[in-house]
C-alpha cells in the first residue's frame, strides 16, 4: 500500500485539514474505484468467455458462470485482509454487490424463493446472491423446488429452520421427493417489527398477523403489550404487511423488507423474544460444488428398524471426529413408524476423510443419500 493511501488527508504545516480538502481527496479515491471495478468487470467479461470456450458446463448441462466456491473464497480473503475501519462483514457485504454486478455481465442469475414479495426469504436470497440477482417469489417450498426442477430458474432460496423454533419440516420434506442438491446455506438475523398502516393508532390494535412461526418467536413480547389483541397467523409474514395496509384496527408482525413494501410505520421494533433470532436458509439447484476450504455436507439416511440404529448411524463420525453440526429425524414416506435422518457435517464429501465415513455408513443404512456439500455460508 502506497504512504499517500495509509496517512491521514494532505496538511499543510499548522493548518487544519477543511472539510473541502476530504472531499476532494474522496473524489480523488472514488475515480480510482470507478476505475479499480471497471478493470474488474472487463475481467469477469474475459472470465465468461474462457468458461464458454472451455465448455464449462455443470450436470445440468450449462455453462456454469456462477461458482459458489471461488464467491465464498473471494469473501473469505476480503474478510481476512480487511485492514479497517469497516467492519470485515460491511467489506465483504459491499464486495458481495460487486460480485454480483460482475456476474449479471457474464450472465444475470435467476432465482425462485418462497414468496411473496417482501419475505425474509427474499432478505436471504439478496444477501447471498446481491441485488443483481433476478428473483421470483413463490407461493410454496415445493413450488421453488419444482421451478428448480422445471429449469424455468438456475436456483431456488428455501428456510430450512430457525434458531427459536426449530426445523421447517415442509423443506426437509420436499428434498425426499426431490433430486436437487444444496449448493449454499445463508444465515439471516431475523428482526421482527410491529407494523401498522397509515390510519392506525396504537392504542386502537385489536389484531395482529403474522406467519404462526413469527408469532411464536413473539409470543413473550405479546403477551406483555398486547395480552388483548386477537393473532392471526397467514401464510407468511409479508402477506400480513399487505393486509393491515387498510385495516386501520390491525397489525403486523414482519421485518424491515416488508414494512418498507407496503411503506408500514414501525410502532415497536425488534420485539423478537430471543435477540440471537435467526434463521438458515438453503440453496438448491442442479449442480455439484466443489470444495471451497470450509464446506459443510448434507445428507439423508434411511435406517434398517432395528435395535441399535441410531448409535450404528452416528459411530461413523465419531470414528473418524467428524463434526455433526445438526440430526433432525423425519417420518419416512416409504412405510408407518420409519424414520429418515437428516444430518448436516462439517467437511466436502471429496475429503477422503469424509468419503471413508460415508462409505462406513452404506454398509449399516439402508439408505444414504447426500444432499450436497457447499461453503460454510460466509455472509
Ligand atoms: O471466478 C469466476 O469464475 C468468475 O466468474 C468471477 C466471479 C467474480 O466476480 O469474482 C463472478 C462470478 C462467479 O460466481 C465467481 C466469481
Amino acid at each position: 500500500m502506497s504512504d499517500s493511501k495509509e496517512s491521514p488527508a494532505p496538511q499543510a504545516a499548522g493548518k487544519a485539514v477543511t472539510l473541502d480538502d476530504l472531499r476532494q481527496r474522496i473524489d480523488a479515491i472514488d475515480n480510482e474505484l470507478l476505475n479499480l471495478i471497471s478493470e474488474r468487470a472487463g475481467c469477469a467479461q474475459q472470465v465468461a468467455e474462457v468458461k464458454l470456450a472451455a465448455g464449462d458446463v455443470g450436470e445440468d448441462g450449462q455453462v456454469q458462470f456462477y461458482r459458489p466456491e471461488r464467491e465464498a473464497q473471494v469473501l473469505r480473503r476480503i474478510m481476512a485482509n480487511n485492514p479497517g475501519p469497516l467492519k470485515g462483514e460491511e467489506m465483504a457485504r459491499l464486495f458481495r454487490e460487486i460480485m454480483s454486478a460482475c456476474l449479471a455481465l457474464e450472465q444475470p442469475i435467476r432465482l425462485a424463493y418462497l414468496g411473496p414479495e417482501g419475505t425474509f426469504t427474499q432478505q436471504a436470497a439478496l444477501k447471498h446472491f446481491g441485488d443483481s440477482a433476478v428473483t421470483k417469489p413463490m407461493a410454496a417450498i415445493d413450488e421453488v423446488f419444482r421451478e428448480v426442477e422445471a429449469g424455468a430458474v438456475q436456483y431456488g432460496v428455501v428456510p430450512v429452520e430457525n434458531s427459536t423454533e426449530g426445523v421447517i419440516n415442509h423443506t426437509l420434506d420436499s428434498f425426499m421427493g426431490s433430486q436437487l442438491k444444496i449448493s449454499g446455506e445463508v444465515v439471516l438475523r431475523i428482526h421482527h417489527h410491529l407494523l401498522v398502516g397509515p390510519n392506525t393508532r396504537r392504542e386502537k390494535i385489536s389484531r395482529i398477523y403474522s406467519h404462526a412461526q413469527s408469532l411464536a418467536q413473539c409470543r413473550k413480547w405479546l403477551d406483555a403489550h398486547f395480552p388483548h389483541a386477537e393473532r392471526i397467523a397467514v401464510s407468511s409474514n409479508a402477506e400480513a404487511a399487505r393486509q393491515v395496509r387498510t385495516e386501520w384496527h390491525s397489525a403486523a408482525i414482519a421485518g424491515d423488507m416488508a414494512a418498507k413494501l407496503y411503506e408500514l410505520e414501525k410502532v415497536e421494533e425488534k420485539i423478537e423474544d430471543s435477540p440471537d433470532n435467526s434463521t438458515r436458509f438453503l440453496i438448491i439447484g442442479d449442480s455439484s460444488v466443489p470444495a471451497s476450504g470450509d464446506d459443510k455436507t448434507s445428507i439423508v439416511v434411511a435406517m434398517r428398524n432395528q435395535p441399535g440404529a441410531l448409535h450404528d448411524l452416528l459411530a461413523p463420525f465419531h470414528r473418524h471426529q467428524i463434526d455433526l453440526t445438526r440430526v433432525e429425524t423425519r417420518p419416512s414416506r416409504s412405510g408407518a413408524w420409519n424414520y429418515v435422518f437428516f444430518i448436516d457435517f462439517r467437511g466436502h464429501r471429496d475429503d477422503p476423510l469424509i468419503t471413508a465415513t460415508l462409505e462406513e455408513l452404506r454398509q449399516c443404512a439402508a439408505d444414504v443419500k447426500v444432499l450436497g456439500s457447499y461453503p460454510v455460508g460466509v455472509l
